[in-house]
């Protein structure tokens, strides 16, 4: 059964009371789950007041509808957030998303201290990097928003330049030199790699790129793991570079949309690993609303699928690289544009982005020649001392002008 908990938003004494028992049955619930979309489970606000999806599973019987009992409310929030939590991860399941989104504080029996000093369980502990990274994001994201609510974001975009035009220059480029539009990325260091550049100057790096030849520039913003920021994005931007900038950051909240938006960013990353079908489609109307691009970045034919179902792609990137092992294979592009997936995305008109393990012309030559109208690439140019001669290497040719 479906129950609601609303919570009166009246400080100092917050109260809790619970809605009439609900007379859906337990198989409806479960339908009821299944159909609501990630995003829209949780906690609502309206009228100053905080309504709580309480779902609980077909075995228990009315009376154990969710009660905080003694006013224990935080509590009470924080069994919710695990909650909603896990029926994202129901969702996210059945359309073979196997990172999690699990809120980082961990499930209700260990509420009683901090999640770092958890006892360590299959259900409480990331199983790989892409997941940690996902649930560190998870509490940077709700502290962020926090300090930055969105309607701050945007009053601030009433005033924001328009964005450049991301998927226009990359065919652009495609059309002016015949080879593949470079996506040039600003990265400082990733969790495969290490440390690329001990010297790293954005502003320096984006201009060499500008100057070699970059159709459009990928700025890292992760500060945990790749030692990125919103600062060097925004610092690009304020710097006079004309290309237009990804922000290469793992949006897991609409929020991060906005504030992108703010930093100066024409487009965005959604990782089809991580986002549920429903997320993205919500997502790109976001920034369609915003005038952002959005590069959906796939690994496998079974993401590949999801996202060639989805309306209004105009850009999917390829990654070679596989975020839960950090293997890297520039094959997988040639084997997701083969056959009927290729033929979609042509009379679809989507330019495939080539992302990652990209360092020679052959590696050029071998994923333009499966398909692709641009490539994502960095370290292979970053570590160059000069990054805008890296381009000509990479390409095997001057392509600035
Ligand atoms: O690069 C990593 O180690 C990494 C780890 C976990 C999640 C994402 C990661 N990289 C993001 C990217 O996909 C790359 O930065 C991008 O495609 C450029 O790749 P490369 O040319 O190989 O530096």
């Amino acid at each position: 059964m479906e129950g609601l908990v609303s919570l009166k938003t009246t400080p100092p004494g917050l109260s809790f009371h619970a809605s009439p028992p609900s007379t859906t049955s337990g198989r409806e619930l479960s339908l009821v789950r299944r159909s609501l979309p990630a995003s829209s489970m949780g906690t609502r606000r309206r009228n100053g007041v905080v309504s709580i999806r309480a779902q609980q599973s077909e075995t228990e019987d009315e009376s154990a509808t969710v009660s905080p009992g003694n006013g224990d409310v935080e509590t009470a929030l924080k069994v919710k957030e695990w909650e909603v939590g896990m029926f994202h991860n129901e969702v996210a399941a059945t359309q073979g998303i196997r990172i999690r989104r699990r809120p980082p504080t961990g499930p209700p029996q260990h509420y009683v201290g901090p999640f770092e000093f958890r006892i360590k369980s299959e259900g409480n502990t990331p199983r790989n990097i892409l997941e940690e990274i996902i649930w560190h994001k998870d509490v940077e994201v709700a502290q962020l928003k926090e300090r930055r609510p969105l309607f701050r974001l945007k009053n601030a975009l009433d005033s924001a330049p328009p964005t450049k035009d991301f998927v226009g220059a990359l065919r652009a480029a495609y059309q002016r030199t015949g080879l593949p539009g470079l996506i040039a990325e600003v990265k400082k260091a990733s969790p495969s790699r290490g440390i690329l550049r001990e010297d790293f100057d954005p502003i320096e790096i984006a201009q060499a790129y500008e100057k070699g030849g970059a159709a459009c520039l990928s700025v890292l913003t992760d500060e945990k793991y790749f030692k990125g920021s919103f600062e060097n994005l925004e610092a690009i931007r304020n710097a006079g570079v004309k290309c237009p900038l990804l922000c290469k950051e793992f949006i897991v909240d609409a929020w991060q949309i906005y504030y992108a938006r703010t930093k100066g960013a024409d487009a965005i990353l959604l990782i089809a690993a991580v986002l549920p079908d429903l997320d993205i489609k919500y997502m790109i109307k976001i920034c369609k609303i915003l005038g952002l691009a959005t590069l959906v970045e796939v690994h496998n034919e079974r993401e590949m699928d999801r996202v060639l179902g989805i309306e209004g792609i105009e850009l999917i990137g390829i990654n070679n690289r596989n975020l839960e092992t950090f293997e890297v294979d520039i094959s997988n592009t040639k084997k997701l544009l083969e056959g009927e997936r290729g033929q979609k995305i042509r009379e679809k008109d989507i330019i495939v982005v080539g992302e990652s393990g990209l360092f020679t012309p052959d590696d050029i030559a071998y994923v333009q020649e499966a398909g692709v109208k641009a490539v994502l690439v960095g370290e292979s140019i970053v570590k160059q001392s000069d990054p805008g001669k890296g381009i000509t290497g990479l390409f095997g040719k001057d392509i600035s002008s």
